[in-house]
């Protein structure tokens, strides 16, 4: 018998490709609400407690109430907001990182943000094997494409063609800070600059390092080699080894559920640059959820994905 899920959130920019993805497999039925009852409150009620599995696409403040609503123990959630990323009694749906079991055995589990699985992915292995310091003060650009914003962005970046970069977060404090210093367990909060750019989709995360200035940190190859052995097997995380003249997010970039991450480094080893790329809708958002509910149901993790 297939286990059923329901999307609340269902018709925006996540829910959709969730809904992609999960789409032709028999593992999995979609209870779906019309567009007349999507946001009635009784009728989510009743698909957020009759179903197996609820996968979260709402809003901060909508996913926290939608959680309010699940009155039995028996419902498992995925919730691809930020509202439980460092929550108690949430699991963090970073399964490579986290660990796959956790992920399968978790009833509540907290998709990761989409800038933080970049910045996670790269620096969370090397921290963890004493090649980069816990306690240094790390940098993170990064650059999205605007389906990362949701329907709101979409909407004004495809009215106003004229905007060629929009850097934002500049009072800091974004809203994915708390997840990236405390998954990796650093002491002090990352100082995090992102921007977004006029492709639909599509996201780079950088992390800058003077390795030299860094008391015990690794050298590039003992970083790039670290990470290789860390993601070795998996079918979604690739660590290339390759130093391209330039990286390139392309506007036709077609979905993807890979994070790639390199290490770029000087000749003599003195600086590096962590570099992790992705979808933001894949990897980041909808391909995660997919994995993770994968996982929870027992199932292959890569089954439905785009790799
Ligand atoms: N886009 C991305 O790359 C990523 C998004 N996320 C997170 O996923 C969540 C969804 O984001 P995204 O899909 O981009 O956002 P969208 O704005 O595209 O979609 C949100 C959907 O939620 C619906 N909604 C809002 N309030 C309610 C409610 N009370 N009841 C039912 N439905 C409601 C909206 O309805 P309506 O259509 O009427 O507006 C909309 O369809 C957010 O928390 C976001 O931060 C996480 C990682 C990456
Ligand atoms: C381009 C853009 O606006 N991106 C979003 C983050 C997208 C994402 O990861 O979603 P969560 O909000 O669920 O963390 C932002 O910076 O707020």
């Amino acid at each position: 018998m297939s286990a059923t899920v329901f999307i609340d959130g269902a018709a925006g920019t996540t829910g959709l490709e969730i809904a992609d993805r999960l789409g032709g497999r028999s593992e999995f039925e979609l209870v779906v609400l019309d567009d007349a009852r999507r946001k009635d409150d009784a009728a989510r009620a009743e698909a957020l407690n009759d179903a197996d599995f609820v996968i979260l696409c709402l809003p901060d403040d909508a996913a926290r109430a939608a959680v309010g609503m699940i009155r039995n123990a028996r419902t498992r959630v995925i919730d691809a907001s930020s509202a439980h990323r460092v929550a108690q009694g949430w699991t963090y749906g970073f399964p490579e990182v986290i660990g796959r079991e956790a992920v399968a055995s978790a009833r509540l589990v907290s998709n990761p943000g989409c800038y933080p699985t970049g910045f996670i992915g790269l620096v969370a292995p090397l921290v963890r094997a004493g090649l980069l310091p816990a306690d240094w003060p790390y940098v993170c650009h990064a650059v999205s494409g605007y389906s990362g914003g949701g329907k709101a962005l979409i909407a004004r970046f495809e009215e106003d063609r004229d905007i060629a970069f929009r850097a934002y977060g500049l009072a800091m404090g974004h809203k994915h800070v708390p997840e990236m210093q405390t998954h990796v367990g650093l002491a002090h909060a990352p100082l995090f600059a992102p921007a977004v750019v006029p492709a639909h989709r599509g996201m780079l995360a950088e992390v800058p390092l003077h390795l030299s200035a860094m008391n015990g940190a690794g050298s590039p190859d003992e970083l790039r080699a670290a990470l290789a052995e860390f993601y070795a097997g998996s079918p979604i995380v690739k660590v290339e080894s390759d130093t391209p003249d330039e990286l390139l997010l392309r506007a036709s970039m077609t979905p993807v559920d890979t994070l790639t991450l390199r290490v770029l480094s000087a000749k003599d080893g003195s600086q590096a640059r962590l570099v992790a790329m992705l979808d933001n809708l894949g990897k980041g958002a909808s391909g995660a959820a997919v994995q993770n509910l994968n996982l929870m149901a027992g199932l292959d993790e890569t089954a439905g994905l785009r790799l």
